[in-house]
C-alpha cells in the first residue's frame, strides 16, 4: 500500500486485546499494495508470539467485505493455506477502527517470489485449482466488482489521458469483451467465487525440501475476490506468473507447470480451454484499465506506489497478437 488511514498503537492494542490475541508489542506499517492499509502486528499471549496483520479498508464498504472475508473463512476452513480472518467475542470478522471497516488475519509465513520457476507455478497451479473446487458450495455472491460493468465506467475517465493508439485499443478491446460476455459460449463457462488478482506479490513461500522460498505457504488479498469465470481467474495468474516482463509473452515452460498442475487437480473443459485466449486478454484488460485508473486519478496516501500501466498495455498488445503460443496439453 500506501498508508491512507495511520493507526495508532492504543487503538491497534486494543483491538488485539478484544481478539484475544493477547497483548500488543509491534506495529508496523506495510508499503507494498496500493488498496488498503495495512500493518504486521506481533502480539504476545501466554509467553508466545502472535503475528497478523491488521487492515483497515479503504475503498470496500461494510456492505462489500463480509463476501471477502467469509470467503476466507470457507476456505481456511477447507484446509486451504488462506489466511483466517479472526473473530470478536461477539463472534464478528468485519471489526472497526479509526471509524473505518477492519480486519485481523493470520500472517502468512515467507515471501513472495517474483521471478517464479516452474516449481513455484505449479504449486500456484494447485492451489488455484484446490481453491475453484472448494468454492463450489460457498453460499455468497457477489460480482466481480472489477469487472466489464466497472470498465465500461471506467474507460471513459482514462480516455483522455491515453495517445490516439492507445485509444484505438482500449475502444476495440471493449468492443471484443462486450461481445464475449454476451455470447453464449461464455455464459457456459464454470463459475464461482474466485481471488481474481492472485498476483505474485499476493502469494507467499518459505523454506521447502528444494531450498529457500520454494514452498508455497499461502495466498491472501482477497478483496478483488468476485464471483467471476474460473477460466479468467487461471487466465489473471498465467499473465502474472508465467510472463516474460520484457516482451509480455507467456514462458513455455512456466505456463505448462501452471496449467498441467491445475488440471491434475481440476482439468479444463473443451469451452474453458477454446476461451482461454480470450480471457488472457479479459485479464489483461482489467489490469490495464484498473492501471491507468490509479496511475492518472490517484488518491491521497503515504507510501503510495502506483504500478505501471504500460506493462498491461503491452500485454494485451502480445495476446491479441499471439493467442496462445504454449502447447497446452489436451
Ligand atoms: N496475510 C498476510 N500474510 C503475510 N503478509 C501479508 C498478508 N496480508 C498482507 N501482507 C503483506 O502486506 C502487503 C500488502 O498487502 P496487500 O493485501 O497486497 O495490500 P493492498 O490490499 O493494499 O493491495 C503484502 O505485499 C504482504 O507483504
Ligand atoms: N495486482 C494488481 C493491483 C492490486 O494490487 P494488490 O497490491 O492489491 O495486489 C496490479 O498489479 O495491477
Amino acid at each position: 500500500m500506501a498508508v491512507f488511514t495511520e493507526v495508532g498503537f492504543d487503538a491497534a492494542a486494543a483491538l488485539i486485546a478484544r481478539l484475544g490475541l493477547g497483548r500488543l508489542t509491534e506495529l508496523q506499517p506495510i508499503a507494498a499494495g496500493i488498496e488498503n492499509t495495512n500493518y504486521f502486528v506481533v502480539s504476545e499471549r501466554d509467553g508466545q508470539r502472535l503475528d497478523h496483520v491488521l487492515t483497515v479498508f479503504e475503498r470496500l464498504s461494510a456492505e462489500q467485505l463480509p463476501f471477502y472475508l467469509e470467503l476466507m473463512r470457507h476456505l481456511a476452513r477447507r484446509g486451504l493455506p488462506v489466511p483466517e480472518p479472526k473473530a470478536d467475542p461477539e463472534g464478528r470478522i468485519l471489526l472497526s477502527l479509526a471509524g473505518k471497516p477492519a480486519a485481523v488475519v493470520d500472517r502468512l509465513r515467507g515471501k513472495s517470489v517474483m521471478a517464479p520457476q516452474p516449481l513455484h507455478c505449479a504449486q500456484l497451479g494447485t492451489l488455484l485449482a484446490r481453491m475453484h473446487g472448494a468454492v463450489q458450495d460457498f453460499p455468497l455472491q457477489q460480482p466481480n466488482l472489477r469487472g466489464l460493468a466497472w470498465w465500461e465506467a471506467t474507460v471513459p475517465l482514462v480516455r483522455p489521458h491515453l495517445a490516439p493508439e492507445q485509444l484505438a485499443l482500449i475502444d476495440a478491446e471493449l468492443r471484443f469483451q462486450q461481445a464475449l460476455a454476451a455470447s453464449a459460449d461464455y455464459a457456459a463457462l464454470p463459475r464461482g467465487a474466485v481471488h481474481a488478482d492472485l498476483f505474485r506479490d499476493n502469494a507467499m513461500f518459505d523454506d521447502g525440501p528444494a531450498g529457500p522460498q520454494t514452498r508455497l505457504s499461502g495466498c491472501f488479498d482477497f478483496y478483488f475476490a468476485g464471483c467471476d469465470s474460473l477460466g479468467f481467474d487461471l487466465a489473471v495468474c498465467l499473465n502474472d506468473w508465467c510472463i516474460d516482463t520484457a516482451t509480455g509473452r507467456l514462458d513455455p515452460a512456466r505456463s505448462e507447470a501452471l496449467l498441467a498442475a491445475y488440471e491434475a487437480v481440476r482439468p479444463l473443459g473443451a469451452e474453458e480451454r477454446a476461451l482461454l485466449p480470450a480471457l488472457l486478454r479479459s485479464a489483461a484488460m482489467r489490469f490495464w484499465i484498473s492501471r491507468l485508473w490509479d496511475y492518472h486519478l490517484p488518491r491521497e496516501a503515504h507510501m503510495l506506489t502506483p504500478h505501471d500501466p504500460r506493462h498491461f498495455e503491452r500485454v494485451l498488445r502480445e495476446r491479441i497478437a499471439s493467442p496462445w503460443p504454449v502447447a497446452v496439453a489436451a
